[in-house]
Formats: C-alpha cells, sequence, structure tokens
C-alpha cells in the first residue's frame, strides 16, 4: 500500500479539458528546454556575440515557421495553442500589464529554479535570465513571446552602459587601508635637538634654576645643559610657578612625555626641577615617586636624587628590593604620639616593590603625591599588566574620601574638568614619562590616563604632515645617538666565542659590553672567555644576587673587568661611563632591545661602537628591522677566517674544559 500519494503539479487547469497526455507533454517540454537554455547559457557565456546572431536567425526563422502554420495547423494543436492563450488572456485580463511580461514573469515563476550565476560578473548575460531559444514543444509561441521580450531586454541592457557593479559582490576589492589620525598633542610635538654637542644650553641660561642647584651642578661639572634638559627642565618648572597646588593660569598641570634618545641626559631631565619644587617645602611627606622597571635602574635614579638631595632637607628612599621589607618599611614612616609621620620626600621604585608597599604597609602614604616620574616608560606600559598604575591613582585619591581629610587637600580622582571639579583646589597628580623608545601608539597611552599631555621629541616622527597617520609597528622611528657607529658581522655560530676574543685581544676594544638573549648563553660565554685566558670577564644576570651585579657594574666601571656579558636586564638605562663598544652577541628580536643595548655606548654626546654578530639567515630580517627603525646607517665589517685561525688551537681545548665544568655545575 504506498503511504504517500504524490500528486504532480502540471500547470493550470482551466477546464478539466486538458488530457492526462498533453500535460505530460507539456512537462516534458518544459524540461527539454531547461536544457536547452542550459546548453545555450554556456554558449552565451563563451560567445555572446555569436549567440546574440544565431537568436535572431532563430527569431526570425520562428517567425516565419508560426506565420506558416497558423495558415495550415491541425485541430489539436490549435487547442494547444488555446492552452498557452487563456493564460495570456488571464494575465492581460487581470493586469494591465504587457502580455509579455507577465508571461514571462509566469513562464519564468513556472519553471523550475535555474542553479545560481555567479554574480560577482557584471555582464549583462548573467544579470538576467539567459535568452532562451531553440524549442520544439508545443509553447513554441509562448516560448517565441518569452524570447522576443528576453532578447529586447538583453539588446537593452547590452545597449545600456555596463558600469554598474553589483552591489555586495564577492570580488576581493583592494580596500584603502584606514589610517588612523595621531591625536594633536602626538602629531606636533616640541622638537628637541638631536645633536647634543652643537647644542648645549649654558646653566646659567635656565633662569628658574635656584642658585643651591646651579651649584651642585657645577661642582658635578656640568656647565651646559643638553637639549632634553634644556627643553623639559623650564616647562616642567613653568607648571609649579603658582605652587603645588595648581597649575599655570589656576588650571591642573599638562602631563609631560619624552622622547630622547639613549645617554642624552634625561634623568636630569626630571631630578632638577622635582628637587628645585620639593626643597621649599616645610612637612616631610612623599611629594615625587619614580617607578623604574628594574631594581638597578632604581639604585642608579636613586643615587642621582641623593646627589642632588644633598644639603637640603630632602630624604629620598629606595623601595626596590635591595633591601628587607620591614627595613624599607622603617625608612618609609616612623609612628609618633600615634601618628604614622613620613620619613621620605621622594620615592625611587621598582613596580612590584611598590605595589608590595601599597598593599601591606599603612606608613606609605601618598595622598600629597604631586609627581609621578615614569622612567623607560614603553617598557613600564608594557608591564602594565601589574596593574600598578591603578594601585598608585587609588593610594593617592583613596584617602581623599577620609572624612578626616576633608580639608583643602582632599582629593578626588580626575574626571571630567567642570566648575564643580575645579572650584576646591586639590594638590594635582603630574605624571612625567621618560623613554628613548615613547611609544607613538594611542591606544598604549591610553592607559596612563594622561591629562592633556606634552609631548616632547627629538624625532619629528612625521614632520611633514599635520595630523599624520599612526605609525604601525613597522614603521615606528627611533632616534639614535649621535656619536653611535654601528657594524654587523657575519659569522657562523662557531666562530662567534672566536670573535668576541679578536675584538679583547686583536683589537683591543674593552671594555666591552657584551649582549646575550639568555642568561645561559652568558654564562657559558662567560665561563669560555675565562677558560680561554687573557681576559677578565665577569657575567651580569638574573643568575647573580642583586648584591653580585652591584659589584660587578662596579668593577666594570672601574675598568677592572674588560668583558661583561649581559642578559636584557643591563640594557635599559644603566649608565656605564666608560663603555667603549657594545657586542650584541646574539641579535636582539626586538627594535627597542637593539636601540637599548647600543645606547650603553655613546652617551652624553661621545662616540661608541656596535657591533652585531650576524648568522646569514638573520641578516636580511635584521638589516631591515634596523633600517626601518631609522638608523644613520649599519656597515659591514668582515673578520677574515685566517685573523681567528691562530686562536683556534687554544679554543679547541678550551671547548673540552668547558664541557667538564659545565657537566660538574650540573652534577652540583
Ligand atoms: N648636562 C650634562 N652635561 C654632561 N653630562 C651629562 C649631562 N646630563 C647628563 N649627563 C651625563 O650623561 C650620562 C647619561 O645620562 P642619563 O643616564 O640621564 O641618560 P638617559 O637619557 O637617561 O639614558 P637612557 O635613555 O639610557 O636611560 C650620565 O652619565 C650623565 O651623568
Amino acid at each position: 500500500m504506498s503511504l504517500f500519494i504524490v500528486n504532480r503539479y502540471l500547470g493550470m487547469e482551466e477546464d478539466g479539458s486538458v488530457s492526462k497526455e498533453s500535460q505530460s507533454q507539456v512537462l516534458l517540454a518544459k524540461l527539454q528546454q531547461k536544457a536547452k537554455e542550459k546548453q545555450k547559457q554556456s554558449l552565451t557565456e563563451q560567445r555572446p556575440d555569436l549567440f546574440e546572431k544565431q537568436t535572431l536567425q532563430l527569431v526570425d526563422k520562428k517567425k516565419r515557421r508560426a506565420d506558416k502554420d497558423s495558415s495550415q495547423e491541425p485541430q489539436h494543436h490549435k487547442k494547444r495553442n488555446s492552452e498557452v492563450a487563456p493564460l495570456c488572456e488571464l494575465s492581460s485580463a487581470n493586469h494591465d500589464e504587457p502580455v509579455k511580461e507577465k508571461i514571462n514573469k509566469k513562464g519564468l515563476n513556472a519553471r523550475p529554479k535555474k542553479k545560481k550565476k555567479n554574480l560577482t560578473d557584471s555582464s549583462p548575460q548573467c544579470l538576467s535570465e539567459p535568452p532562451v531559444t531553440g524549442r520544439d514543444g508545443p509553447e513554441d509561441s509562448e516560448a517565441a513571446e518569452a524570447d522576443n521580450y528576453r532578447l529586447k531586454q538583453t539588446t537593452e541592457m547590452s545597449s545600456t552602459p555596463i558600469g554598474f557593479t553589483v552591489v555586495g559582490g564577492f570580488e576581493n576589492k583592494p580596500f584603502q587601508k584606514i589610517q588612523r589620525v595621531l591625536p594633536q598633542w602626538l602629531a606636533q610635538p616640541d622638537v628637541i635637538h638631536r645633536d647634543i654637542k652643537n647644542n648645549q644650553v649654558p646653566i646659567s641660561d635656565i633662569s628658574q634654576l635656584c642658585a643651591p642647584l646651579v651649584k651642585k651642578l657645577q661642582n658635578n661639572g656640568i656647565q651646559h645643559f643638553f637639549p632634553v634638559q634644556a627643553e623639559v627642565i623650564p616647562a616642567i618648572l613653568e607648571s609649579m610657578q603658582l605652587g603645588l597646588l595648581i597649575g599655570r593660569g589656576g588650571y591642573k598641570p599638562r602631563d609631560i612625555c619624552v622622547s630622547a634618545p639613549t645617554g642624552s641626559g634625561k634623568t636630569l631631565a626630571f631630578v632638577i626641577p622635582v628637587i628645585q619644587m620639593l626643597m621649599e617645602r616645610v612637612v616631610c611627606e612623599v611629594r615625587a615617586l619614580a617607578v623604574l622597571p628594574t631594581k638597578e635602574l632604581a639604585q642608579q635614579v636613586c643615587k642621582v636624587f641623593t646627589s642632588y638631595a644633598e644639603g637640603t632637607t630632602l630624604k629620598v628612599v629606595m623601595l626596590a628590593g635591595q633591601r628587607s621589607f620591614a627595613a624599607e618599611q622603617a625608612s618609609l614612616s616612623e609612628q609618633s604620639g600615634g601618628i604614622s609621620r613620613s620619613l621620605a620626600d621622594i620615592v625611587v621604585a621598582t613596580p612590584g616593590r611598590l605595589v608590595d608597599h601599597i598593599n601591606k604597609n599603612s606608613g606609605l602614604c601618598l595622598k600629597h603625591l604631586r609627581f609621578l616620574i615614569i622612567d623607560e616608560a614603553d617598557r613600564m606600559i608594557e608591564s602594565m599588566h601589574q596593574s600598578w598604575l591603578n594601585h598608585v591613582v587609588r593610594a593617592v585619591f583613596r584617602s581623599g574620601s577620609d572624612q578626616r581629610s576633608m580639608s583643602v587637600f582632599r582629593r578626588t580622582e580626575p574626571a571630567y574638568i567642570t566648575a564643580a571639579s575645579l572650584s576646591p583646589p586639590q594638590m594635582p597628580l603630574q605624571k612625567l614619562l621618560f623613554s628613548a623608545t615613547l611609544t607613538q601608539n594611542p591606544e598604549k597611552l591610553q592607559q596612563l590616563g594622561l591629562h592633556q599631555p606634552r609631548l616632547f621629541s627629538s624625532l619629528h616622527r612625521c614632520s611633514n604632515i599635520t595630523t599624520p597617520a599612526v605609525p604601525n609597528h613597522k614603521q615606528e622611528r627611533f632616534d639614535f645617538p649621535q656619536g653611535l657607529t654601528e657594524h654587523y658581522v657575519p659569522c657562523t655560530l662557531s666562530s662567534k666565542p672566536l670573535l668576541i676574543l679578536h675584538f679583547l685581544l686583536r683589537m683591543k676594544l674593552s671594555p666591552i659590553l657584551c649582549f646575550t638573549n639568555s642568561r645561559e648563553t652568558a654564562h657559558r660565554l662567560f665561563l669560555l672567555v675565562q677558560l680561554f685566558g687573557g681576559v677578565n670577564a665577569a657575567e651580569f644576570s638574573s643568575r647573580l644576587s642583586p648584591g653580585e651585579r652591584k659589584k660587578k657594574l662596579k668593577e666594570f666601571e672601574q675598568g677592572k673587568i674588560q668583558l661583561l656579558v649581559c642578559t636584557d636586564a643591563a640594557a635599559r638605562g644603566i649608565d656605564i661611563n666608560r663603555v667603549k663598544c657594545v657586542v650584541n652577541y646574539d641579535a636582539p628580536q626586538y627594535i627597542r632591545t637593539y636601540i637599548h643595548r647600543i645606547g650603553r655606548t655613546a652617551r652624553a654626546g661621545k662616540t661608541g661602537l656596535a657591533f652585531t654578530l650576524l648568522l646569514r639567515v638573520q641578516e636580511k630580517s635584521f638589516l631591515q628591522m634596523v633600517v626601518d627603525a631609522g638608523s644613520p646607517g649599519i656597515q659591514k665589517q668582515i673578520v677574515k677566517h685566517e685573523n681567528l685561525q691562530s686562536m683556534e688551537p687554544r679554543y679547541e681545548q678550551t671547548l673540552q674544559e668547558l664541557a667538564m665544568v659545565i657537566k660538574d655545575e650540573r652534577a652540583k
């Protein structure tokens, strides 16, 4: 028993007179017509002009045949055509549309759906139904009409200008890359001269400087300011003209960002104005906080602050983990009469240790904080994941919510500038950012919540465009120290240690600061050079304790060590006066790492050499990276094999000894 009865739709049954046979014939004709259409379609796509000619001939032939038939046609044919006729009448009776239109629609609707054509091709053939031809079934006249209509359509279409595009096409058009626009303060910075030597400014020209500080600078052998100092020191002093409470014109002082080459004197650019501003203070409170990425940098900046705070009542405290937490806590504040009294005016800290003290040490009070100095700012932004800045901002404005501090010093977190938010004068928190590779990416700078920032930059990255596009990571350009000469040395892995020994023993380039990409490589190279003999070497990495690292840096600075093998822990900011040459034993992966490494030499306007040992596979990409970053030029330095040959026998022997030493160390 059949489960389902399928009634096939064979078209309209007007008076029931149409027989089953003729219906199936109609259906057969439709299917044949469809097959022919497909055939024609493929012909159309290959030769549209040929097809059009054939179509015209066919239509004429059909017309002639139709005329001839109509005069001699037998009865049943007439009937079949009459089948078509009611269709036409029906459509013309019910709607005023031209019959062809209706037939066309009906005809089209009644036909099985066609396969979607590729709409991306905007040729007329693809935009309308392909013209139908060549049929020998009972719908000849219907088809002829349809042909005419379509042909008319096609010719019309072919005569209409083909220029329009199909909206929503799938072709992959080359899109114009959207260029973001830098904010005004980034696009038009205050330009700092790059040439340190020829643009020094006598200290006496900075009239806002107080006499004690001028004297202190001269005692330290500093007669002139470098360009970055000559520009930034007056700008910071100007923002403090009306005292700590308010900035120029009664408004909140603008935050300041400084981007200047390595060794250009950025440290003094913030130490001098902060010392001058705080040296007149009466009550000891933490009013300046400098945050740096590493212990060594914190130590170095703390030393400069301490040196210029001598002779004043200012106290500088370092929170970098060099001492125990309790010792640091004791140096920050003391309890007297139940009240916590601050023992520090200036705090120099690393992010991790600072957050520890904010969270665990109630003695650290930041409600009077006026300056937040972020040195090596681009590195600090990267490491923002510790969200140390949020902790600092909360600590500064948290105390504002205390009832007790409803005094004039009540501080509310900066929000939109309104009359209400400006009415009670309150201590502004001014951020001072410094870096040799400050990012120009507004999204990254956004994290810092800068207030109307002002940028001092030694490299006007896009001087010819008023509102330049945001440089993407390929285009960011940086400033290279003036007196630096860069080289790259093609080498093989096995010849790298020999090249270091060649630089030391043959070329006498010591003291050399040698950077590796890992502390294991640094350790092995240090052991190898030490076993080879003839060179006083040391290593500087996190394998050593902070005390040992400090000792090695000191000996290196004193000239007791000719080769200091370091990791990137020593790459940023470390200021060692006598470094004549920096060697990248391993090519740095990132341009910022490269710039900070080679920036350990050619400081303060002096000259310096930088060598990068490159394997053949590294050359192309590394050189491209350096050139894209704006390097003035990197020269190829070939070291002939014969220059290294004399050291090879000793070197082979050293490799065996090294294997033993490393094996013993592993055993330990
Ligand atoms: N006006 C000056 N005259 C002479 N020497 C100076 C002057 N200013 C700074 N120096 C010296 O230049 C050296 C580099 O200074 P500093 O460390 O501040 O550079 P920097 O820009 O911070 O470098 P980096 O970007 O690597 O941190 C220091 O040894 C410093 O004593």
